[in-house]
């Protein structure tokens, strides 16, 4: 018998996919509330029901139907006179949603009149802690414990980098102590908070939950008022209890003692981790269990604003994080599809559902840019984040801080004519690559060939010297750990199913880049598959597996320098003429880039220290103390993916930027590990930017994404108004066009994401 599909009429839904494995819960439960439904459920229902009440039962819901639709027309037809212009796609859904959910017609309060967000007063130190707060901080403090007060029970705290927002959560833990707690961040972060605990509480319990022989008891980890953990384990931990692991050639499943702690507060310090939505680790964090959620970080939106929803759907915000059915009051955060075509909850089907995120916000902001429905999406989303979002900048709240400028430089060089013709020789490779993909669709790897180019722009033996140009290339035991991309000794290395080795960055990017949905491994082609979230490959420790620098491959003797290494000379002995105490931070994410800048400068007689990915935990604590310490040693090489964020390293009063990255925030987060908190001397952050080179293009783009960010996260209209609508829709989420089937190995081919490059105009105005 035919059952007819009560969607057929209804706009798509918009799940991104990435809870398609999500647990099945309260399935029997819904059901029950729902009543017998149509799609994969129905055939029982059916059975049990006669013919007679089949038809009438049908005859009902058709009226029932055609009553709703005609409703809807008309509510739509009012709200159309009222905007004075046809409805969007999403304005349609929206009429549908509140039909069956009326919460969500109050969702937004009065767009027109929107309630200031309340203004935080300062409060009282906390007398257990042992650090004077300044008066931005006793507001923040305020705040926090407001916000635990409101349905969000958190939010997220966004001040600037390097203004203390370690201790501003650590105010709030002492001041209503309670435990246990949980603080999860990036690996280079942990011993920071476990320092700074120790140096301003009363006391408190800490737990670093790290290493091969961490406590499983979970009787033992309550125990403790603060456990610090990373990224890294939360996820592993995820992974072990979801899909279990191999041992002795069966599967196991391991229960998480983090998913297994109803923890009194959780805080993800570098919140940023999660932003991809469908990965592994965003999938950890959202199952954590506690009464109140907290997010840091400086930089919640990177490169879309679509990104923000990983910080929404963490602290569960309800209605903005979660899905609704059209036809009914079905309402999950979870995406449950189960057999992929009917909710486990309410059996509609997938069209029906729809995220209150992506329809208010996301797509319209998308589709629309800054006007109209556009505009009205930018309107919600700074209503969302004035409920849920504390951000202050340096320079708001300079009398507090009393830090001293911070200038940015962009020094713009040009090739010599050698480096030129080199430049110009790549470029048109590159270019007649793109032609030929144009006319027969051949393989064209895009990452490859940017990479080329930008390490080209450093100096041309990062192309020409690299491991797979060199004549004289003997591969050894450590080519294993070189990334297929940039090929460079792999720093971050993570493998894809097929085994080839990748820097984690470089094959992000690649898959952001790509101009096909679903790109190949750009190795062997095959299908790729790769756990962008994973583990990072490890290194035995007796392995005679080091890296072999750039060095071992030239002849030092015929070595020429580069117009970027020389710029950066010329800047650092300037700076020694004047003054010989100034340190300077050198960050390049190109390791063979750093080895050719640290032979220069010995060179030149500047005493250096480097620090790299591969390098262990005690070796990074020691090198970076020799830096901080030792006044003769006046420059330090630092690997922009190692040591870009969470460092401290106020000893500094200069950083240079060697290479240009594609998302600004990046560099960001590297200019400010000097300028915080404890600098008591000017800052400046130079750019070097070989100007007839894509770097320059680069800095463009970085420009339009600062203004996206500016856009969203401050007050400053004037910085929409530096962004056109093609750049708003570049800027938007297209992650929900992924297939992230599987939990392990996510693909993500995204689209948009890496702004302009996905598009054959960005090449064809490149590459012409
Ligand atoms: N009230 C205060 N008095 C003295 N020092 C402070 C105070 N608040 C913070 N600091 C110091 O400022 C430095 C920067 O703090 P912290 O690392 O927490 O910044 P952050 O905002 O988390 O930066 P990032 O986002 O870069 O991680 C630390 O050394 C910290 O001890």
């Amino acid at each position: 018998m035919d059952v007819p599909d009560s969607g057929s009429d209804s706009a798509a839904g918009d799940s991104d996919g990435s809870e398609s494995d999500a647990p099945l819960k309260g399935k029997a439960k819904a059901k029950a509330k729902q009543g017998p439904t149509w799609g994969a459920t129905a055939t029982s229902v059916k059975a049990a029901m006669t013919m007679a009440d089949l038809k009438r039962r049908r005859r009902e819901e058709n009226k029932t139907r055609l009553s709703t639709k005609r409703l809807l027309r008309k509510k739509c037809s009012e709200l159309a006179s009222k905007l004075g212009r046809s409805l969007t796609h999403s304005e349609k859904n929206g009429v549908a949603l509140q039909e069956q959910h009326p919460e969500l017609e109050h969702a937004w309060g009065d767009l027109d009149n929107p309630t200031p967000p309340a203004v935080p007063k300062q409060v009282p130190q906390p007398d257990n802690l042992k650090v004077t707060l300044l008066p931005f901080q006793q507001e923040s403090l305020h705040w926090m414990r407001n916000q635990e007060k409101t349905t969000w029970k958190g939010g997220i705290l966004a001040d600037e980098m390097g203004m203390g927002k370690t201790i501003q959560i650590i105010s709030l833990l002492v001041s209503s102590r309670q435990k246990p707690n949980l603080v999860v961040a990036p690996t280079v972060a942990v011993m920071q908070w476990k320092n700074e605990i120790a140096a301003h509480t009363d006391g408190m319990k800490v737990l670093v939950w790290h290493g091969s022989s961490r406590e499983t008891d979970i009787k033992e980890l309550v125990k403790f008022d603060v456990v610090l953990t990373t990224y890294a384990v939360l996820e592993s931990c995820f992974r072990k209890q979801q899909s279990g692991f191999k041992r002795k050639g069966l599967i196991v499943k391991e229960k998480s003692p983090l998913h297994n702690v109803s923890w009194k507060r959780i805080v993800l310090d570098e919140a940023h981790n999660i932003k991809e939505r469908s990965t592994n680790t965003a999938k950890a964090a959202f199952e954590l269990k506690s009464d109140f959620k907290w997010c840091l970080s400086g930089t919640p939106l990177q490169n879309r604003v679509g990104e923000l929803y990983s910080v929404i759907r963490f602290l569960g915000g309800d209605p903005f994080a979660y899905y609704f059915c059209k036809i009914c009051d079905c309402k999950s955060l979870h995406w449950k599809f189960s057999d992929r075509r009917a909710c486990d909850d309410c059996g509609h089907t997938p069209m029906q559902h729809t995220c209150f995120w992506n329809n208010e916000i996301l797509s319209p902001i998308q589709k629309a840019g800054m006007s109209g429905a556009g505009l009205l999406g930018f309107k919600k989303l700074r209503i969302l984040l004035d409920q849920m979002m504390l951000r202050r900048t340096k320079l708001e709240r300079a009398d507090d801080l009393g830090l001293p400028p911070r200038t940015i430089i962009v020094r713009r060089d040009y090739f010599s004519p050698e480096e030129k013709e080199l430049y110009v020789s790549l470029f048109s490779d590159a270019k007649r690559q793109f032609n030929t993909y144009l006319d027969h669709g051949t393989v064209f790897n895009i990452t490859n060939s940017l990479t080329r180019m930008r390490q080209m722009a450093c100096h041309p033996d990062l192309v020409i010297r690299s491991k797979a140009n060199a004549a004289s290339f003997v591969p050894d035991e450590s080519d294993s750990m070189v990334c297929r991309i940039c090929n460079e000794f792999a720093e971050d290395a993570i493998q894809s199913k097929c085994r080839h080795v990748f820097d984690r960055e470089c094959i992000k990017q690649y898959l952001e880049a790509a101009l096909e949905p679903n790109p190949d491994c750009p190795v062997c082609h095959l299908p790729l598959t790769i756990d962008l979230e994973g583990p990072a490959l490890e290194i035995e420790a007796n392995s005679t597996m080091v890296r072999q620098g750039i060095l071992g491959r030239l002849d030092l003797d015929k070595w020429r320098s580069s117009s970027k290494i020389e710029a950066l000379v010329e800047e650092l002995s300037n700076l020694r003429l004047k003054d010989t105490t100034t340190k300077s931070i050198v960050f390049s994410q190109f390791v063979n880039f750093l080895d050719l800048i640290a032979y220069r400068l010995q060179k030149a007689g500047f005493n250096v220290c480097r620090l790299e990915g591969t390098m262990s935990p005690q070796a990074r604590d020691a090198t970076i103390k020799h830096f901080m310490n030792n006044v003769d040693v006046t420059v330090f090489l630092v690997s922009l993916k190692a040591g870009g964020v969470a460092l401290n390293l106020t000893e500094a009063s200069r950083v240079y930027l060697m290479d240009s990255w594609w998302n600004p925030a990046v560099e960001f987060q590297a200019m400010d590990r000097i300028h915080r908190l404890g600098q008591r001397r000017p800052v400046e952050a130079i750019k070097l930017v070989i100007e007839d080179s894509i770097e320059s293009r680069i800095v463009q783009l970085q420009e339009k994404k600062s203004a996206m960010i500016d856009a969203t996260l401050s007050t400053d209209d004037s910085a929409m108004g530096r962004l056109t609508p093609e750049d708003l829709g570049f800027f938007c989420d297209w992650t929900h066009l992924g297939d992230a089937r599987s939990s392990n190995h996510v693909v993500l081919p995204r689209l948009a994401c890496f702004v302009e490059l996905h598009t054959l105009s960005f090449w064809t105005g490149l590459l012409t």
